[in-house]
């Protein structure tokens, strides 16, 4: 039968936690989510018990990376399906602060990332974003002092975003990040999935196929602006709305204009009826 980890809901019953984990030089992983866990959030987890003794999820649906007009309240909420999947991983502890023990009244200071993994993309489209990831993530950090941080190579701007503020802050965090698991037909596995009706989920993982498409031409040899307008062209065909499609330096994420210009990385963002999804992958 599996043990169920410990929760915590406050920072005074985090840190006591923390004390009694790191008793006898253990290592910590952290593993950070808005919950809803899927196969994807478990690889996560399986990494995080390879690089460290012990491992903590956090679960919080932090409101300040969501704009009025997004999904903060509607964001599915799956909290005994998501302690039974941790327990059977063998999850030391679970960090779930309340918003007021996250935010409490008065609260008054943000990280503002800046440069070029930050700029553009996803920054673009939901400009409080990131300021809202940095800030929740490095008071994660904080809280945890984690020797590791896992995060999915799915949200791969979010990956950037967070290895450039952990550094530039010394905040003594490796962070790590985890390929992306895929559903059987390629779709990435996302929380929001769940929004699309039977009939969108047919189409969903065109996103994929047509990033794919596009690596392959650019391979091939044939310039980045026809390959990207190519796969555009099929997923706006398949019936979604394009937010972008950009090739990006994989490691900077800065803007490119040949294959030369680097290791290349394609990222996405599309709307399927009310779904916005993201994806990415290596050219
Ligand atoms: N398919 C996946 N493969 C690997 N990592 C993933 C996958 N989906 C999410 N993650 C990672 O899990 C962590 C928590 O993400 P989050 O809880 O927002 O889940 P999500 O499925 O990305 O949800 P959303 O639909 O909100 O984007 C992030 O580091 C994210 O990159
Ligand atoms: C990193 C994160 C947990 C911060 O709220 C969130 O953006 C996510 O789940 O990817
Ligand atoms: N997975 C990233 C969290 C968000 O979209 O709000």
């Amino acid at each position: 039968m599996p043990r169920s980890p410990l929760i915590a809901r406050t920072v005074p019953a985090l840190r006591r936690s923390l004390d009694n984990l790191r008793k006898r030089k253990a290592t910590v992983a952290l593993v950070p989510t808005m919950g809803a866990l899927h196969d994807g959030h478990m690889s996560l987890v399986r990494l995080a018990k390879r690089r460290a003794s012990r491992v903590v999820v956090s679960i919080f649906v932090n409101p300040t990376q969501f704009a009025p007009t997004e999904d903060f309240g509607a964001y599915p909420r799956t909290w005994k399906a998501d302690i039974a999947k941790l327990a059977a991983e063998d999850v030391d502890l679970v960090w779930h602060p309340t918003v007021e023990a996250m935010y409490p009244e008065g609260f008054a200071t943000r990280i503002v990332p800046e440069g070029p993994a930050h700029a553009g993309l996803e920054d673009r489209f939901r400009p409080h974003f990131f300021g809202g990831v940095a800030t929740v993530v490095g008071k994660l950090f904080t809280q945890c002092r984690p020797d590791v941080a896992i995060f999915g190579e799915k949200d791969f701007q979010q990956l950037r975003v967070v290895t450039q503020m952990a550094g530039d802050l010394d905040l003594g965090v490796k962070v790590v990040g985890s390929r992306t698991v895929r559903e059987r037909d390629g779709l990435a596995m996302s929380s929001r999935n769940v929004y699309l009706s039977a009939e969108e989920r047919q189409r969903a993982a065109t996103l994929y196929h047509a990033m794919k498409e596009s690596a392959q031409r650019i391979r091939a040899g044939e310039a980045i602006a026809p390959a990207m307008a190519h796969s555009a062209g099929m997923i706006e065909k398949a019936g979604f709305a394009l937010d972008y499609l950009e090739a990006r330096h994989a490691e900077t994420l800065a803007p490119v204009t040949s294959r030369k210009d680097g290791p290349l990385r394609i990222l996405v963002a599309a709307r399927l009826g009310t779904t916005r999804l993201i994806d990415n992958i290596a050219v």
